[in-house]
Parts: structure tokens; sequence; C-alpha cells
């Protein structure tokens, strides 16, 4: 059987500056994946590989059998490929429900012809969109604040629309960019339990970027320690804890 996600020899340069160098690594179904490492370790450069918005030198990125490479972030975001950005992408002077509308219209195909007459079929899919959406309204527990304007929020609740603007897209895969940075302890508990529930209750596989080390050994099934561009470490969370490497690498970036 092919592998969920499957990542090979990816090589990223900036002109003299190598951001990745021929990191590999496999994700099954239904798994969360942190990837962790020191600043500037090229993390995010793995999220824009993934979501298209940078084209590796090198190497491949199979997606459900798909190769990634060379793809544009829309058809990315077509074939199932979602992200939560760390910072907030949403629109402050809409509500919560009109974010969450939009997080879902953004990624769909348009005909402009049929939304213009407000076609029976276009009917129909507006309907499915709502659905969609009120799945997600109650699955993050935010119906209190549907009508309410985004920019009036607490910062936890926006990062959970957020969160909930990615899953309008009923991605197989989402992509978490730091979702707990700048959190207070219960919103970060907050936000960990929804993750797991999108894991065990939505069945969406999971790759998450995360400095906070708590939440990466208390919630990954695996992660994937990147150093200068390198992986370093890939294993279970208490294996990676233990790794010489990754002790070194990260003393190494405290002293
Ligand atoms: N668009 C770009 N142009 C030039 N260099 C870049 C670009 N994007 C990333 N880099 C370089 O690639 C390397 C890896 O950066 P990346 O942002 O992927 O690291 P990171 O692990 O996400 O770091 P952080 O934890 O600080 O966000 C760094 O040296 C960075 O300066």
């Amino acid at each position: 059987m092919q592998p969920f996600l499957h990542v090979a020899d990816l090589s990223l340069r900036f002109g003299g500056t190598t951001a990745i160098r021929d990191v590999g690594f496999e994700l099954d179904e239904g798994s969360l994946l942190a990837i962790i490492g020191p600043n500037g370790a090229g993390k995010t450069s793995i999220f824009n590989c993934l979501s298209g918005v940078y084209r590796p030198q090198q190497g491949s990125i199979r997606f459900r059998g798909t190769d990634l490479r060379g793809l544009r972030p829309d058809a990315i975001a077509r074939l199932g490929v979602a992200r939560m950005f760390q910072n907030i992408e949403l629109f402050d002077n809409l509500t919560v429900l009109d974010n969450l509308m939009l997080g879902r219209h953004r990624h769909l195909r348009y005909s402009t012809l049929s939304a213009l007459l407000y076609d029976r079929r276009a009917r129909r899919a507006e309907v499915a969109n709502r659905r969609v959406i009120e799945d997600i309204i109650d699955f993050l527990q935010i119906q209190a604040i549907r009508r309410s304007m985004v920019g009036m929020l607490p910062y936890g609740l926006k990062k959970r629309v957020e969160l909930g603007r990615a899953l309008a897209m009923e991605p197989a895969l989402l992509l978490l960019d730091e979702p707990v940075a700048g959190m207070n302890a219960e919103e970060t508990e907050d936000m960990a339990r929804f993750i797991l529930d999108v894991r065990s209750e939505l069945g969406v596989t999971m790759i998450m970027i995360e400095h906070e080390m708590g939440l990466v050994m208390d919630i990954a099934d695996e992660v994937l320690v990147l150093d200068f561009g390198e992986r370093i470490a890939h294993g279970p969370p208490a294996q990676v804890q233990r790794d010489p490497a990754v002790i070194k690498a990260y003393l190494g970036e405290a002293s």
C-alpha cells in the first residue's frame, strides 16, 4: 500500500543558503507528526514545500500517490492539504461565520455563471457548505461567538476560529504552524484537546511545527527533528527526547 505522505531527498536552497538538505520522512494516515528544531532549522520551509509556496530543487513529495512538486498552492489545497497559519489569517471585521464560509469558498472551484444564476446546483452546494460549517462550529464549541466580529475575540478564540477556517476545507492533511504560540496554559490545553479531537473524531492526519515541547511530547505520535536543514532524528517522542544529537542541538541553541 502506498504511504499517505512520502517525502524523499528533499532539498531547498536560496542562493548560497541551504534551507533543507536531503530530508525524508513518511507519514501514516491518521497520525500526528511534530516537526521541531532550533530557529532557522528549516521547519517552515518544509511546510512551504508541502503547500506549494516554495519549489524544492530536489526530491519528491508524494501525497496519496500524487507528486505535489511543481503543483500550485491552490491545486495542492484542492487535493486536501490545508494549513493553519501561525499569524492569524482571518478577516477582523467579518463575523466568525463569514470567516468560516470564506475559508470554504476560497478553495472551492467556482463557476461564476452558476453563482450568478444561483441555479439549483449552486443552491445545493451552498446548503452543503453551510452544513459543513455548522458541524465545525459545533465541533469547536463556538456557537456563542458565531455572529461576533473576529477582531473583538480574545487570542485563544481567534486561533480556534483559525483552526475552523482550515477545517472548513475538509482536509485530509492539516499543517499546523505553531498552534499554541502566544497562548496561556488554559488556551494551550483547549487547543491540544481540539487537535486530538481533529485526529480521533475527524480522522485528519496532521503535521505540526511546535516549539512548546510539553505539547509535542504529549500529543505527537512521531517527532521529526531538524537542525541546519538536516534531519537529525525521527521517531516516537520518548525516543527522540533521549537522542544525544537532539540534546546537543538544543543545548547548543541555549548556550
Ligand atoms: N524566502 C527565503 N529567502 C531566503 N532564505 C530563506 C527563505 N525562507 C527561509 N530561508 C532560510 O532558510 C533557512 C530555514 O528557514 P525556516 O524559516 O524554514 O526555519 P524554521 O525552522 O522555520 O525557523 P523558525 O523556528 O525561526 O521559524 C533559514 O536560514 C532561513 O533564513
